[in-house]
């Protein structure tokens, strides 16, 4: 198993005495080698439970069990340092990487010859791609990836899908995408883990056995697998529910 959580339990404390209960005695395991989607509305606690499996938010109780070496992980916010370059950005993540795996890296986000590039220099899109090349650089056994696309327009949105897919087929390892998304979930996804509730729950796990490249083109179809969930481009579109 690349990921075994069982009697989960986060609280965040507020201000008020009372706590925010997210999760209480939550369970999830996601097998080595598979991508999967977490999909849910705004607020259920996805975020929260990459956070969680990143190690950097403490759970008030259960387990999650990670055996990963190394976790690359891209926020919901590129979260680069603004006063190092982009070649800097992605050495500090990755100490070890040969100047040739690092212009492999940008290239492989078409980023070629932006290594000198300071962040404050680059669109949200550029930055994105930043955060997703450092996070692939580490050469991670698994990968955490929160809305990777979120605030680009559409054309970018799916022009770093496709990136993304590419990236994810040439390499080997466990990949874990929150989003809201239901089409980057059944474009990317070997599996898709809807959450809902509070505290969180899996409402519904689906196992997309589709190969990937031929998703595209068979997307409304496999809208149709979750006609629960409206697509963000598919009628009925949006986000759904509230946090
Ligand atoms: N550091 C924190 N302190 C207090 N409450 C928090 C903290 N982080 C998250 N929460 C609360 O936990 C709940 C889950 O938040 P989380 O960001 O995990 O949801 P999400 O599903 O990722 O939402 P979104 O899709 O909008 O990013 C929310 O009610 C949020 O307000």
């Amino acid at each position: 198993m690349a990921i075994e959580i069982s009697g989960l339990t986060k609280i965040f404390a507020r201000v008020n005495g009372d706590g925010r209960e997210v999760f209480r005695d939550f369970s999830l395991t996601l097998g080595a080698g598979k991508v999967a989607a977490l999909l849910g509305p705004s607020g259920c606690g996805k975020s929260t439970l990459l956070r969680l499996i990143a190690g950097i938010e403490k759970l008030s109780a259960g387990s999650v069990v990670v055996p990963a070496k190394r976790i690359g992980m891209a926020f919901q916010e590129p979260r680069l340092l603004p006063w190092r370059s982009v070649a800097d950005n992605l050495r500090l993540a990755a100490p070890g990487l040969s100047d040739a795996a690092l212009d492999a890296s940008l290239a492989a986000f078409e980023l070629d010859g932006r290594g000198g590039d300071f962040p404050g220099q680059l669109s949200l899109g550029l930055a994105r791609r930043v955060a997703l090349a450092r996070a692939f650089a580490v050469e991670p056994d698994l990968l955490l990836l929160d809305e990777p696309f979120a605030s680009l327009d559409l054309a970018l949105h799916r022009r770093l899908r496709a990136l993304l897919a590419q990236r994810i087929a040439a390499r080997g390892m466990t990949v874990l995408i929150a989003t809201h998304d239901l089409d980057d979930a059944l474009l990317l996804a070997d599996e898709v883990i809807f959450l809902g509730g509070a505290p969180a729950q899996v409402k519904q796990r689906l196992e997309l056995d589709m190969p990937r490249e031929q998703r595209d083109e068979n997307l409304t179809k496999l809208r149709t697998l979750a006609p629960f969930y409206p697509s963000s481009e598919g009628e009925g579109g949006g986000k759904s529910g509230s946090s």
